[in-house]
């Protein structure tokens, strides 16, 4: 059966770096969607948001979507792919949709500094709580699981999301 694991949440909460973990403890392919539309694009993020704009950049993230091949897998979405109903439509008729909640403290002491996110390049602090907050609906809506991750390594994050992913399949 075809099964497809989904990781959705802010900038920073982790859905990168969890995926790869869950990928190696569960056996699965992995695919990072910016990296996959980064490649498919040979450019990066911030130069697609520069030369493009950001409305560009979600109709190829939804392209991807709708056209990603059938396979049992673990993806790790960008933080605005939950925001768009068809691309939560997708993702909850192909497979599981597991949501990584962080705080925003924890997700800006790991984004403040990062060049990749245009997003944060573009925002101040502030902007980018408001954001935070305003999105947060939104994953909590297009969720099947919460996984909270707030004092909890990766390792612990990985193996909790494993264990979630083993109870649920085949359901
Ligand atoms: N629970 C955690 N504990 C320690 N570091 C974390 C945790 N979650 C994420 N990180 C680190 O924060 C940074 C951003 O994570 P990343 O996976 O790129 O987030 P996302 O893909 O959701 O934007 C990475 O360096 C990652 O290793
Ligand atoms: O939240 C967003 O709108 C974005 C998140 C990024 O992915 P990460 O969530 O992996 O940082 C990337 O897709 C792009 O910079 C836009
Ligand atoms: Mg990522």
């Amino acid at each position: 059966m075809m099964y497809k694991v989904y990781l959705i949440g802010f900038m920073g909460c982790g859905k990168s770096a969890i995926g790869r973990r869950l990928s190696y403890l569960l056996k699965m392919p992995y695919y990072d969607m910016d990296k996959e539309i980064v490649k498919i694009q040979k450019r990066t993020i911030p130069e697609i948001f520069e030369q493009e704009g950001e409305e560009y950049f979600r109709n190829v993230e939804t392209e991807f979507l709708q056209n990603f091949r059938n396979e049992s897998c673990i993806i790790s979405t960008g933080g605005g792919v939950a925001m768009n109903e068809e691309n939560v439509q997708i993702m909850r008729d192909t497979g599981l949709v597991l949501y990584l909640d962080a705080t925003f403290h924890d997700i800006w002491m790991r984004i403040k500094n990062d060049l990749n996110r245009p997003i944060v390049q573009n925002s101040t602090k502030g902007e980018l709580e408001q954001l935070y907050k305003h999105r947060k609906r939104f994953y909590k809506k297009a969720k099947h699981i919460t996984i909270f991750t707030e004092n909890r390594t990766l390792k612990q994050i990985t193996e909790y999301a494993g264990y979630q992913v083993n109870r649920l399949k085949g359901e």
